[in-house]
């Protein structure tokens, strides 16, 4: 394939907005970033894309301050070049760069007023007390400037994921608003959760935020999207930047081969036309809030997939399978046998796994790697009455290599991973275990384009061997590469089931948006 020449670097009266040069970074064992140059221009929206440990979240994080630079200088949009070893988020912010990291950095027990003024300031009264109507007011007038479906007094927890990012980014916005034309937004995968209306909605603010001569940086694992949003992309590789690219210049295919550094296509891994086997999980009329009269099977040998649009119930779906809702009547059995898991110690038990949507709640931060790895089924790893250290890290070793996981190691505890290696251990960790069902919720979420593919093959591979898969994905078109068959779910109800033959990203969109009742061979 031929590919795109790297775009030049800004000059000639284009305004640098951020300089990065020379930049490097160690962690122990891992050289995270080498001698690596970035220039975002003034009016741009600049993508930096890259496989799984490349080196994005480090490069934003010293330039937000929070990690140190070992070389290299920074030069911050409203301020003089500072040495990369010595920046703090105080001169970043004094710089004018503002960040939303991947976890956010929001308070679940605050409200959403509260949640925007702790990136703002309370307002306060002459004898310093807080006004809170004012506080409302001016959340109230950023919800709908941002078009996010809350209200000032809701409790942020009780908030989707998705509009947890709305929050963020837009907290992030106010201040800059006031702050005049100068700063740049730092985005780590800003969209990693957002459905593809609300994925507009905030291209179009940030394109709004550029156009006054402001900037944004931001990192995507998705490449429509870089492709769509970004004036330019930046590509790393091995902690290397590669190449500055102008994304009019690019194809996907041509941005997945620079990511990955060789040929990606995006290959079905569905099963072609071996017929499923037994019935594993049978779901009839399940109703727990929000979901309405489920009627559902799960066979081994098959992926089946759930599509919908965010709030249509596919989260809450795995969850009441899981013991994880209470299902509050209607059946569901495994193998024939009724069963009612109230926890999901009883669903594992019985030979049900998850991944979750959201990582904080399937990695273990604190712990080693191959701890991680062993999580969901010590007793495989004692021996008499002890745990084996030895087994542990061994069967580790081996997950490590056919996951494909970046580690230094597998006794590094899994905070240092990059987030798309963490999400490879969770995966690593399920599949190994060969559950009767699978359940995954966003499993490539953060996951690079060269990775995706593998692991849908691993996930192939373990339902050739019998295990049945309910993959819940927003993104149709894995769906429908990778489902033998899915139901569609619209407001709690299954609005459609679209078997092998028709199976297209186009047939899952068209029956997610418009909701109506179609039956189609299951
Ligand atoms: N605090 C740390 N201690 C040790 N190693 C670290 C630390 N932070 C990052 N690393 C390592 O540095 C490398 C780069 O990680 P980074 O998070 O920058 O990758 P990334 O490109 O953002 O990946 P992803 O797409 O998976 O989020 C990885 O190998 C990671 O394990």
């Amino acid at each position: 394939m031929e590919m795109a020449d790297p775009a030049p670097a800004p000059s000639n009266g284009v305004a640098e907005c951020l300089r990065v040069s020379g930049l490097s970074k160690a962690f122990p064992g891992v050289r995270a970033l080498r001698d690596v140059d970035l220039t975002v221009a003034r009016g741009e929206i600049h993508a930096l894309a890259g496989g799984n440990g490349s080196g994005k979240s480090t490069l934003i994080k010293i330039v937000a301050g929070v990690e140190h630079g070992d070389a290299g200088t920074i030069r911050y949009p409203s301020s003089a070049e500072v040495d990369a070893s010595g920046s703090t988020p105080e001169v970043a912010r004094g710089g004018g760069v503002y960040v939303v990291h991947q976890d956010l950095g929001l308070f679940p027990d605050l409200t959403v007023a509260e949640n925007f003024a702790l990136g703002f300031g309370f307002p306060q009264g002459r004898s310093g007390r807080v006004r809170w109507k004012a506080l409302r007011r001016r959340a109230a007038a950023l919800i709908e400037r941002f078009e996010i479906p809350t209200t000032p007094d809701t409790v942020l927890r009780d908030t989707s994921r998705a509009v947890q990012a709305q929050i963020a980014i837009a907290r992030a916005l106010q201040v800059e608003d006031e702050g005049g034309a100068q700063g740049l937004l730092v985005l780590d995968e800003p969209t990693a959760a957002l459905p593809a209306h609300e994925v507009a909605l905030l291209f179009a603010s940030l394109r709004r935020y550029v156009a006054h001569g402001r900037a944004a940086l931001f990192v995507s694992h998705r490449l429509d999207e870089v492709l769509d949003l970004a004036d330019r992309v930046t590509v790393f590789r091995d902690g290397q930047g590669i190449g500055t690219y102008s994304t009019s210049s690019l194809t996907e295919a041509q941005l997945a081969e620079l990511i990955a550094g060789r040929p990606i296509s995006r290959l079905s891994s569905r099963s072609g036309q071996r017929a499923p086997g037994e019935t594993l999980l049978e779901l009839t009329e399940v109703q727990a809030d929000p979901l309405d009269g489920i009627n559902l099977t799960v066979r081994s040998g098959e992926v089946v997939g759930v599509a919908g649009l965010l709030g249509s119930g596919r989260t809450e779906l795995l969850r009441c399978i899981y013991g994880d809702l209470p299902i509050q009547s209607g059946t569901v059995r495994m193998k024939d046998k009724v069963v009612h898991f109230t926890h999901p110690r009883d669903a594992i038990k019985a030979g049900i796994g998850l991944v979750p949507e959201s990582r904080s709640e399937s990695v273990f931060y604190d712990l080693a790697v191959y701890v991680n790895l062993a999580i969901c089924k010590l007793s495989e790893y004692s021996t008499r009455r002890w745990l084996s250290d030895r087994l542990m890290r061994a069967g580790a070793r081996e997950r490590i290599a056919t996951f494909g996981v970046r580690a230094a190691s597998e006794s590094v505890v899994a905070n240092v991973l990059s987030g798309g290696n963490q999400q490879k251990v969770v995966l690593g960790r399920w599949l190994s275990q060969s559950p009767t069902v699978l359940l995954l919720d966003e499993p490539t979420h953060g996951v690079d384009v060269g990775a995706r593919q593998e692991i849908y093959q691993l996930v192939r591979q373990a339902t050739d061997a019998g295990m049945g898969v309910l993959l819940v994905a927003s993104d149709f078109e894995e769906i429908a590469l990778n489902c033998d068959r899915a139901i569609v779910l619209s407001g709690g109800r299954v609005v459609a089931e679209v078997g092998a033959d028709e199976l297209t990203a186009h047939a899952l969109i068209e029956a997610a948006y418009t909701g109506t009742k179609r039956q189609r061979a299951g």
